[in-house]
């Protein structure tokens, strides 16, 4: 294995230290990765002999970027590979005499989208401790987005942290700070991600050995502050079109970057379209709010739109609640819906295919069977 860039960063040593019982040790080479005791249980004494855990910092078309204690290296995406369907942030087990693929470990979480074209899941990242939701200061600042984004963390049982950039470009924060009170407790950062001293404040968020995912759309700065927290031109950043503050996708691959404070950065390309799948609990939890307002409601089925007793409206009439919220839980909620029956109809499509498949298979072997008769 070839000594790389990203394990001499920790190699180097810098900064990173886990609490021990009798005071502070240094983090070995693995814990600096996320290696952690839920990975570490999943295996015997005499597999961790014989293989080495290796974690997937990038995945390519045809191989995956590997980081471990001896460095880094890379794996071809043979067939055995690929049917595990690994994903930035994998821990997979390699022997260490033959540098073979073994088996990937279970994940503690993982982050999936429905796949542009609503047929199939997509994995976005998996072992992730936390989440920043960036939105920048501006027409990019959407609620509807934010609710989508943290109802996919809070699925996945990641801590949700939401960052709100370009604060420099924006004269009053605070008209943006009022809208968030319904997401009551989560911490929120406003900064300008240009600036070194402004993103510090991210630092207390960017726990040693701990994995962050950063989500947001094109262009709201995530590769900047990547970098900005990295103190380095890890990733590529691109302008954004003036006319309606969206941003070029520059940012093309997924990729697991080790900062100096000792967590590591998951930067992912702004996606377009996130599309929910699996993620019922954390629709639950995103608005608990309606959830408990839809429970007082006098049907059990009440659409909550101008049935008698209707809870949910109560509370807009009120003000206490807002429209566009109840709008978004609704349209989520199909989202869920339509996606989930997609993919059971898909995978019903795909065995009655496979079915057919195999009958055709066996009438031709009893043909060719009665032919030598
Ligand atoms: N003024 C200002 N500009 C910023 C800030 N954050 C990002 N930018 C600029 O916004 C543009 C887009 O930033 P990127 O970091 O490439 O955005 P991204 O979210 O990584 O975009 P994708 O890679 O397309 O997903 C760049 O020109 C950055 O310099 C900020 O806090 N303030
Ligand atoms: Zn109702």
């Amino acid at each position: 294995m070839s000594k790389s860039h990203f394990f001499r960063r920790f190699a180097s040593g810098h900064g990173s230290k886990s609490a021990g019982n009798s005071g502070e040790h240094e983090a070995s080479p693995l814990q600096k990765l996320g290696w952690k005791s839920f990975f570490q249980q999943q295996l015997s004494l005499d597999e961790l002999e014989k293989y080495a855990p290796l974690r997937v910092t990038e995945v390519h078309r045809s191989r995956l970027v590997l980081a471990g204690e001896e460095g880094s290296t890379s794996l071809s995406l043979t067939a055995s590979v690929a049917s595990n369907m690994p994903t930035v942030g994998d821990w997979l087990l390699v022997a260490r005499d033959s540098g073979h693929f073994v088996r990937l470990l279970n994940r503690s979480s993982q982050f999936e989208r429905m796949a542009a074209g609503g047929q199939q899941v997509q994995l976005i990242a998996a072992n992730v401790d936390s989440v920043f939701i960036v939105s920048s200061l501006n027409d990019d600042f959407n609620l509807s987005r934010i609710e989508r984004y943290l109802a996919l963390a809070r699925e996945s049982g990641c801590r949700p942290h939401l960052i709100l950039s370009k604060a420099d470009l924006c004269e009053d924060h605070s008209h943006y700070l009022q809208m968030l009170h319904p997401f009551g407790e989560m911490p929120v950062a406003v900064v300008n991600s240009l600036d070194g001293e402004s993103v510090m404040q991210l630092r207390d968020w960017c726990l040693p050995g701990e994995t962050i995912v950063l989500l947001g759309s094109s262009g709201v700065g995530k590769s900047t502050l990547l970098n900005t927290l990295s103190g380095e031109s890890l990733a590529e950043t691109g302008d954004t079109r003036e006319a309606d503050s969206k941003g070029r996708h520059t940012t093309r691959k997924r990729s697991l970057h080790p900062l100096s404070w000792g967590a590591l950065l998951l930067d992912s390309p702004g996606m377009r379209e996130l599309g929910l799948v699996h993620v019922e609990d954390g629709l639950v939890q995103t608005f608990a709010d309606i959830e408990a307002l839809a429970r007082e409601c006098r049907f059990s089925d009440c659409q909550h739109q101008s049935e008698p007793g209707c809870t949910v409206q109560n509370a807009i009439a009120e003000g206490v609640m807002d429209q566009r919220r109840l709008q978004n839980w609704q349209k989520l909620q199909t989202e869920l819906c339509r996606n989930g029956r997609n993919l059971a109809q898909k995978r019903a499509g795909d065995r009655a295919l496979s079915q057919l498949y195999r009958s055709v298979q066996n009438q031709s072997r009893r043909r060719k069977y009665h032919e030598k008769d």
